[in-house]
């Protein structure tokens, strides 16, 4: 599975009478891993939905083009702040939500559920209901999740943000490694998340919102925590957003 590069063009939005943003141009490199920071309500997630082709009101466009050239739809797959578990499913059959949509999942969907519960440290859950889990293991489920479905480009809204600190930089370890070889576009409020996880960040600032790129530290990702270039980039990535809070 080759990742596709993304390119957007023309990306707009319009609530109402209000222009988020207008005429916006990104590209993402095949097999990248972009955050996408920005003040609350500047239109990052709705960004998002539209490179999903999720519903979204009002007026919107957006030219998307592949570097391969072959549509995303089928391609892409989402993860959200919530972790979106069905309480009657076992943990496996979470992980599996995509086959039971499909139909009865085979004895090879269970084996490679377990599989994937087993790269992200959960192998003798697969068998418990969601409600007996942490919110961090809940999030390692829809991580698993998300790799069952085997997306080459993968879509994540703060995905991270509603664990402990702690659980946090682990689940950057695990998905950092887990999807090496995907084309990632995540929005984050969390700047050393950032920092951590992207080949490169964006800052989605003013109204209508422009697009303004950040350079990252050097070295491979996720970056350790020690990295006094990171800890020096940190600070001033905070200035910045603050810059774009009081824009
Ligand atoms: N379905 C909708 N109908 C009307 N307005 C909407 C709708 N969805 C979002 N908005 C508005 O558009 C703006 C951008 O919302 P969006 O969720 O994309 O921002 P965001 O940058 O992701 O915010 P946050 O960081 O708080 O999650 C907000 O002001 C929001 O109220």
């Amino acid at each position: 599975m080759s990742p596709p590069g993304l390119v957007l063009r023309h990306a707009s939005l319009t609530f109402g009478d209000r222009p988020l943003f207008q005429a916006l141009q990104a590209r993402f490199d095949a097999g990248s891993w972009t955050c996408l920071l920005g003040r609350s309500g500047s239109g990052k997630s709705s960004l998002l939905r539209m490179i999903a082709s999720l519903r979204l009101p009002d007026n919107h466009h957006l030219d998307l083009q592949t570097s391969d050239g072959i549509p995303l739809a089928g391609r892409v797959a989402w993860m959200a702040q919530q972790d979106l578990l069905v309480p009657w499913q076992r943990v496996a059959g979470n992980v599996m939500l995509s086959a039971h949509w499909q139909g009865r999942p085979t004895a090879a969907d269970r084996r490679r559920a377990e599989h994937l519960l087993a790269q992200v440290g959960l192998a003798d859950k697969a068998d418990r209901w969601p409600d007996e889990l942490s919110g961090g293991q809940r999030q390692r489920i829809a991580l698993a999740r998300t790799l069952f479905a085997d997306a080459s480009v993968v879509l994540m809204d703060e995905p991270f943000s509603a664990v402990d600190a702690i659980t946090r930089l682990e689940l950057h370890d695990l998905a950092s490694r887990l999807l090496a070889d995907r084309t990632v576009l995540m929005v984050t409020h969390d700047p050393l998340e950032a920092l951590r996880l992207a080949d490169r960040i964006l800052i989605l600032q003013g109204e209508p919102a422009r697009l303004v790129s950040i350079s990252v530290p050097p070295g491979d990702r996720p970056r350790s925590l020690d990295d006094s270039e990171l800890q020096r980039r940190q600070a001033e990535l905070v200035t910045q957003l603050r810059e774009t809070d009081d824009a």
